[in-house]
């Protein structure tokens, strides 16, 4: 391991180099790769969240379509535009910005994407596969923690992975990634009991509850690898993960930075699962890695 940092930026990058690679053979053949995005509502982190993944296709040659409607639209309109996209032969991902307003149901427009082209993994068909280790697409986040952990050097066979948070999108397919690798997976949530006994245990450990600094010094173990998924912002509108980065960094091996540590890696994978989709576009088979 080089330096206790674990850049994700800079990991990132280098597997956007490959990507680029395989994006130009593929345009060479007259493939050229294409991501939808459908953005609801005007949630500023969403925007820009949305704004990183179209800078990130563009600067790849990846073609990218943002597609934007009002917080008001209705379930119908989102569903005939999924339904749309989902025959669309220039279209090989498809992600749907979430939190979606109040009044539309998350799971419904998530199971009207194709399987083949739910570039995020949350679809339960992909979501069935990854649990019984069949290819699929694997979310994100989870995913490009698992790289970051690969490239970094860091063992995760029989070591006690900790994860905070069990959400669809993060915390719950983390561990399962984890338990696939041979980990021992504890996972813990809101409702757990005295969760730093727990969290001093890991000797990995993934926090992703969108609690700025909940973990702290006193809550992890000397020499534990820290993965902070948290994207927060404290007081003063800066960023911050769900740990409290300067007091624990003497105490750990390795740890992410918020910015600059899970967030570009994210983005990173979902060009990934753009270009695996792209490459099976004649046969739309569903795959991995
Ligand atoms: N960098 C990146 O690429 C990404 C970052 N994020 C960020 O990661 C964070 C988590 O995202 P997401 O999983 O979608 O969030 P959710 O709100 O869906 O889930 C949060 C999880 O944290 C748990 N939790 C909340 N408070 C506590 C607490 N005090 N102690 C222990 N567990 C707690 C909740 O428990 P319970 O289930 O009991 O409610 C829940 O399981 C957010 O800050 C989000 O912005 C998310 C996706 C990608
Ligand atoms: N369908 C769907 N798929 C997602 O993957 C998804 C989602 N909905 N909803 C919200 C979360 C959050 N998420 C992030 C992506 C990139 C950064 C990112 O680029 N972070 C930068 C900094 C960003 C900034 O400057 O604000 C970093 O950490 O360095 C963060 C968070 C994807 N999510
Ligand atoms: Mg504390």
């Amino acid at each position: 391991m080089s330096g206790k940092l674990i850049n994700g930026k800079e990991i990132g990058g280098k597997i956007r180099e490959t990507i680029q690679q395989e994006v130009n053979d593929l345009k060479s053949e007259g493939i050229t790769p294409g991501l939808a995005v459908i953005l609801v509502g005007d949630d500023s982190a969403s925007h820009t969240y949305v704004a990183n993944k179209q800078k990130a296709c563009s600067e790849l040659g990846i073609y990218s379509r943002l597609i934007q409607f009002e917080a008001e639209i209705s379930e119908d309109t989102l569903l005939s535009q999924i339904e749309q996209l989902n025959t669309d032969s220039a279209i090989d991902g498809i992600l749907v910005q979430l939190p979606l307003p109040k009044h539309i149901n998350e799971q419904k427009i998530i199971d009207a994407i194709s399987p083949y082209k739910d570039v995020d993994g949350f679809h339960p068909i992909n979501v069935g596969k990854m649990l019984i280790g069949e290819p699929s697409f694997q979310p994100c986040t989870p995913s490009g923690i698992m790289k970051l952990l690969e490239y970094s050097n860091v063992d995760v066979a029989g070591k006690h992975a900790v994860v905070v948070g069990r959400s669809n999108i993060v915390g719950i397919p983390m561990g399962q990634l984890l338990l696939k690798k041979d980990a021992t997976v504890t996972y813990c949530h809101s409702k757990t009991q005295d969760l730093s006994a727990i969290t001093k245990q890991a000797d990995i450990l993934v926090v992703a509850t969108g609690r700025a600094k909940l973990i702290g010094k006193e809550d992890v173990k000397d020499g534990a690898v820290v993965i902070d998924v948290g994207m927060n912002r404290d007081i003063h509108g800066k960023l911050c993960g769900d740990v409290d980065f300067d007091a624990v960094f003497e105490k750990v091996s390795a740890i992410t930075p918020v910015p600059g540590g899970v967030g570009p890696m994210t983005i990173t994978m979902l060009l990934y699962n753009t270009l695996q989709s792209a490459k099976k576009k004649s046969s739309r088979q569903p795959l991995v890695k």
